[in-house]
């Protein structure tokens, strides 16, 4: 089990990270994801022994790493990094340069652990290349098998398909994915991009500022969004603003959009929404769908179509404000539809706390 109590660390007057807890367990992929800025590379390299925390304390599977006053020394920690850039050294082959933490074993017992790791990363056939005779994706094999080598407890890994093109990203998602399940590290990942990190995370942990906004099952932060941040990072694009009306029976409550009632599930809504409070409603696009402009439904005015090649974008106007459905249908300008949009299509958030 990694576990980070209270971590905070200040560059100069500023406070970049606010007394940080994250706790994952043995075998665990955790993700951190955030703008950039937020603190995500200063926790790996506070949890590397790359920089010293102000304050709080890091331990891996019982063993003290850091404590106020006091830091194990980098290179004496059973981790391993790999960094954006890869840091490969230009002089050294590839079987070199992934057994250089293995020079404490005979010739043939590390060449066979290379040979090992270079079979498992599918390099086997560049181990006599130097780092530039090789592609992007093949030196982050390679970063990833020198990690390997040592057979640390935890896998340190920040932004590492940030260089390489989309298609290369995609790919390499499924191959992590493959990876961390049979290595079975502790890994700790760092990513600005969310769905990167949805794609093989046990844990999300969304920071800002500083802070954890929100962990847990990527599945369950998406259902159940902290925050209108992490709303949008969950799918949840449309937003609209209004009032809460009432709450109508016992799974549902009514909203004030500039004068209509929008029903929106219980389950969408926080605790504690006081009555009359002003609202954010955030909607998935995609589970928006058009409707005959029957009673009881939100209604809007048609103010755009666009043909996007396999349906049209309505834009919609509603008292004021915009939002675009997909339909199979092109509805003419001016008219009248409805609106209607699946359970879990929408989430609200009290204005001010959002
Ligand atoms: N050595 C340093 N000296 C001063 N400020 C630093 C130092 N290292 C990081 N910072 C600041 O700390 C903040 C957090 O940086 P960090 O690299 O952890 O962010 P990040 O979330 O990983 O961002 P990115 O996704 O852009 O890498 C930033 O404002 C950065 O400028």
């Amino acid at each position: 089990m990694l576990t980070i109590t209270g971590l905070t660390k200040r560059f100069a007057e500023q406070t970049i990270l606010h007394g940080v807890d994250l706790s994952v367990p043995d075998g665990a992929v955790a993700c951190l994801v955030g703008p950039s800025g937020c603190g995500k590379s200063t926790i790996l390299r506070l949890v590397a022994g790359l920089d010293v925390p102000d304050d709080g304390e890091i331990m891996i599977g019982g063993e003290l790493l850091s404590t106020p006053g006091w830091a194990l020394e980098p290179q004496k920690r059973r981790l391993n990094m790999v960094f954006q850039d890869y840091a490969l050294w230009p002089h050294m082959t590839v079987a070199q340069i992934v057994g250089y933490g293995l020079r404490h074993l005979g010739r043939s017992a590390r060449a066979e652990r290379v040979a090992g790791l270079l079979d498992k990363m599918q390099i086997s056939a560049l181990a006599d290349r130097l780092p530039a005779q090789i592609s992007g994706g093949q030196q982050q094999r390679v970063a990833i098998a020198r990690a390997l080598a040592t057979d640390p407890d935890v896998l340190l890994l920040d932004e590492p398909l940030s260089n390489l093109d989309v298609q290369l990203r995609l790919e390499m998602r499924l191959e992590f994915a493959r990876l961390f399940a049979e290595v079975g590290k502790t890994v700790l990942y760092v990513t600005h991009d969310p769905l990167e990190a949805c794609s093989f995370a046990d844990q999300l942990v969304v920071m800002k500022a500083g802070r954890i906004e929100q962990a847990g099952p990527p599945e369950t932060l998406f259902a159940h969004p902290g925050s209108s941040w992490i709303a949008t990072l969950a799918g949840f694009e449309t937003r609209l603003s209004g009032q809460m009306a009432d709450l109508n029976g016992a799974d549902c409550a009514g909203i004030n959009i500039a004068g209509q009632i929008m029903h929106v599930p219980l389950d969408g809504l926080r605790d504690g929404i006081a009555p009359q409070a002003d609202v954010l409603v955030m909607l998935r696009p995609a589970a928006l769908r058009l409707t005959e402009p029957t009673s009881g439904a939100l209604t809007g005015k048609v103010t755009g179509a666009l043909f996007e090649g396999r349906d049209w974008r309505i834009s919609l106007d509603i008292g004021g404000q915009s939002l675009s459905v997909m339909s199979d249908q092109r509805l003419k300008l001016g008219e009248i539809a409805g609106l209607s949009f699946a359970r879990d299509a929408a989430v609200v958030f009290p204005v001010g706390t959002e």
